[in-house]
């Protein structure tokens, strides 16, 4: 196998390699174009050698080449490997910020269930954004949301303000504002489907359509963080890039930071493979170790928090409260989110009418942790406007119509009665529900009207 990744900046490291074996002097002279080392890097994934099985074996079943054969691919816990010559040849393996052999069977397996060419790990979600980014050059476009998670937000708001890349932000669930900016000057277009928190749907095939016609080089990159690989794959929807926050459900348990990217060109490959390697933000070996592990049991985690969210959101529903989830026949983009996906997943928001109720609500709850983030197994509760979103300020929130009383529920794996039960305590507790002899129901509270002090920006 080569050690030596093609060089996107455009130099044939085979050439460079045979050079620099022909004299010790010249040992070290892989180098881009702006005279740095290129060290060797793991040769891409090629996950497509054998049998397809159904996702859920795939998640499980791996080919190791250890040479102990061991069950679980071992922590590769060392930062530099030894070279049996001075040119390196022949080392799969340097140093760990360039690949290690940890990471890369954790790439390829990512790679097989992701029904991608190559995938890459590395130490965040928002730092896969960040390798993406890199893509960008000043005066580029980037066409996106207006409701995005509130780090996607602030990286693009940093760009437009520090690094000379013009972003729109338009409402992507309709087509054709993408179609009104879209350009030849387009270079990126960056979706979020199902949006966090609003849980808006983004027609991916449509949009793809449109970015590639207006600009044949424009990548158009997914964020499928909400869904997973069980429930969406967006390569195959149309997108050139796909990218998650692994520290959800892919590793689902809230023990890890990482970030997941995965195409299908191998150029592409290369470019993001060259940021991560440059800027060293390749996840660390006990990290993809741990990463590995829990997506052996995405199946089982993601179905049962998807049975219990639609149960959850049944109930809210039942009972008065504007819920916003795909598995819901009310939600208005029903039909396209099952065009797309495989499953709902289990991020639901619903309103109250009032933040006091809402704050009221959050903190009565027991089971459900007050907490940002989603994937894990616990179930969690919050308030994006105060949390996950809080780097929004409070202008652009009114702007993009994020309720300020908004409740983000991430259902986890417990007893879905439990959570339900637990859930009805804190609407009672909270005041959000007129109770009858029937049983209780949304009270449409008229609680304070969220208002912005134009002084300080913020809501109240
Ligand atoms: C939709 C979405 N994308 C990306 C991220 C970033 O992931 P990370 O926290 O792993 O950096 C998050 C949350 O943080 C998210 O909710
Ligand atoms: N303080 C953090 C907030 C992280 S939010 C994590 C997650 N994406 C969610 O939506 O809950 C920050 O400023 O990034």
């Amino acid at each position: 196998m080569s050690s030596f990744a093609p060089d996107p900046l455009g130099k044939d490291p085979a050439e460079e390699s045979s050079k620099s074996s022909k004299s010790l002097s010249k040992a070290f002279s892989r180098v881009d174009l702006d005279g740095h080392d290129l060290p060797p890097s793991p040769a891409p994934s090629s996950p497509r050698n054998g049998k397809r099985y159904a996702l859920a074996t795939e998640l499980v079943y791996t080919e190791g080449t250890d040479q102990y054969n061991a069950s679980s691919t071992p922590i590769y816990q060392s930062a530099t490997f030894k070279q049996t010559s001075a040119g390196g040849e022949g080392a799969e393996y340097d140093y760990t910020r360039s690949g290690n052999p940890t990471r890369t069977h954790l790439e390829r397996h990512l790679a097989k269930i992701m029904c991608a060419e190559r995938a890459l790990v590395v130490s965040s979600g928002m730092g896969a954004l960040d390798v993406i980014t890199r893509l960008l050059r000043p005066g580029d476009e980037v066409v996106t949301g207006d409701d995005l998670y509130g780090g996607t937000n602030r990286l693009l708001k940093y760009l437009a303000t520090n690094g000379g890349i013009i972003v729109h932000h338009v409402d992507t669930t309709k087509p054709t504002s993408v179609q009104r900016v879209v350009g030849p000057k387009t270079a990126m277009v960056l979706l979020e489907t199902p949006t966090n928190p609003l849980i808006k749907i983004v027609d991916i095939p449509t949009i793809a359509n449109l970015a590639h016609e207006a600009n044949p080089e424009a990548l158009v990159a997914v964020d499928n963080t909400m869904l997973s690989p069980l429930l969406q794959n967006p390569l195959e929807l149309g997108a050139d890039i796909v990218y998650e926050s692994g520290t959800k459900y892919l590793s689902g348990h809230h023990d890890l930071m990482a970030g997941v990217l995965a195409v299908n060109s191998s150029a592409i490959g290369d470019k993001l493979y060259f940021t991560i390697n440059a800027s060293g933000c390749g996840l660390a070996p006990f990290d993809s170790w741990l990463l590995m592990r829990g997506i052996k049991t995405l199946k089982v985690r993601m179905e049962q928090q998807q049975s219990n969210a639609q149960r959850i959101a049944e109930f809210l529903e039942s009972h008065g409260f504007k819920v916003r989830y795909p598995g819901l026949k009310s939600h208005p983009q029903y039909a396209l989110h099952n065009s797309m996906a495989r499953g709902a997943g289990a991020v639901l928001s619903f309103e109250t009418g009032s933040i006091h109720v809402s704050e009221r609500i959050v903190e009565a709850a027991k089971l459900w942790a007050i907490s940002v983030s989603f994937g894990c197994v616990n179930s969690l509760i919050s308030m994006p406007c105060r949390m996950s979103h809080a780097s929004i300020d409070a202008k652009t929130r009114q702007e993009r119509a994020l309720p300020e009383d908004i409740i983000r529920l991430c259902v986890g794996i417990e007893d879905a009665d439990d959570l339900i039960d637990d859930l009805s305590r804190a609407l009672v507790l909270a005041g959000a529900v007129n109770l009858t002899p029937e049983g209780f129901h949304h009270a449409a509270e008229k609680g304070p009207t969220a208002k912005l002090d134009t002084q300080s920006n913020n809501i109240f």
